[in-house]
């Protein structure tokens, strides 16, 4: 259910309304320490995000008895393989929605900050995807989240589109958590080695925006628009999971797999329903520059959500 909570002391604070507050990035958001001041959080049974009739109002209703200065959308459907099953109901999750959002944002002046995917690119080649090369999604789920980012685009109001690749956070389920979960319970891990990109921690996808937000200045400034945002470097799968593993055993963790059974395979001997892009690399040159904000390497992050898990083990 939507929450109001008491605004805090005010040194420039972002006054956030929150949609999505159970998901990976939406707890990171309510974990924020630092000038986010939570005014409102909703959930799928506060705002339902697939209930268009009611959408536009609800979230009027509840800007105007928050008074937030921001707008976060962190729900989604983000089933990838269920996806090709329920197409319709992932598009109006994933592009409708946030066009209604965006036009309620538009209407009240407030900006809107959107999370999308890597998988609105189709793969192809190793060099970083950048924010101008043409999209072509390959499955329901990057169709969806692209025909959500131009409708974001489209409702004509401040906007920052922030797409990320393969989250992981110690809430929710993840690779990480998952990876984790086999590893303590198999002999043998198959994971796919030909499919690329840069596992990113939820924390990073609400600290690198506050940071933006922060620095832009008013309507006119022209920085506002679609970034690609995920920690430097990139692996495969297979790599992730075997640093993941061979970090948690290091740490104590009761691993029952040996690393060398840890075995990568081809996509094509991992069946699912819903194709993925071989290549999910993004280059964040254009954030970093017009920012001047550094992106630390997709291990640390790995490295600090081991951690946290290993607090609550
Ligand atoms: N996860 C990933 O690997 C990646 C995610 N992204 C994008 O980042 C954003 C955040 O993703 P992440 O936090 O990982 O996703 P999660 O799946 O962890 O969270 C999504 C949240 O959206 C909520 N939600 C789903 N359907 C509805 C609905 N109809 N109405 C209201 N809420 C709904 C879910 O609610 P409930 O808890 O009830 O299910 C869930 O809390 C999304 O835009 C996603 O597309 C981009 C790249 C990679
Ligand atoms: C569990 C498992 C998965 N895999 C493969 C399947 C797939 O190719 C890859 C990742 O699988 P997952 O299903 O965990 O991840 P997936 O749902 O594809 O993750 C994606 O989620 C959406 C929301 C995004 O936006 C993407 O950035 C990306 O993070 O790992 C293995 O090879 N072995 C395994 O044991």
């Amino acid at each position: 259910m939507p929450t109001k909570t008491a605004n805090t002391a005010k040194t420039a604070e972002l006054d956030v309304l929150l949609l999505g507050a159970n998901g990976q990035v939406g707890r990171a958001w309510s974990e924020a320490r630092c000038g986010v001041n939570m005014v409102a959080a909703t959930d799928r049974a506060g705002l339902d995000l697939a209930d268009l009739e009611s959408l536009g109002e609800t979230l009027f209703d509840l800007v105007q008895a928050s008074r937030p200065n921001v707008i976060v959308n962190a729900a989604a459907y983000t089933a990838v393989d269920r996806a090709e099953d329920e197409e319709p109901l992932a598009y109006a999750v994933n592009a409708l929605a946030p066009g209604i959002i965006a036009s309620v944002a538009a209407n009240l002046g407030l900006p809107l900050v959107h999370y999308s995917t890597d998988y609105v690119f189709d793969g192809h080649g190793d060099a970083p995807f950048v924010e101008t090369d043409a999209p072509a999604p390959l499955s329901a789920y990057g169709r969806s989240k692209l025909a959500g980012e131009r409708a974001v685009q489209a409702a004509g109001g401040k906007h920052l589109i922030l797409r990320t690749s393969w989250v992981f956070s110690m809430h929710g389920q993840n690779f990480l958590k998952t990876m984790l979960h086999l590893a303590q319970t198999r002999d043998q891990l198959r994971v796919v080695n030909d499919q690329i990109g840069a596992p990113t921690p939820a924390e990073l996808l609400v600290r690198v925006p506050v940071d933006m937000l922060r620095q832009l200045q008013g309507v006119s400034d022209p920085r506002w628009g679609l970034y690609h945002l995920c920690p430097a470097g990139y692996t495969s799968w297979h790599g992730y999971a075997v640093y993941l593993i061979e970090r948690a055993r290091a740490m104590g963790w009761p691993i029952r797999v040996a690393e060398k059974a840890i075995i990568g395979i081809e996509s094509s001997e991992f069946p699912v329903k819903a194709t993925r892009p071989l290549n999910s690399r993004l280059a964040t040159d254009k954030l970093q520059q017009a920012f001047d904000i550094a992106l630390p390497d997709w291990q640390a992050g790995v490295d600090q959500v081991l951690q946290s898990l290993e607090s609550v083990r």
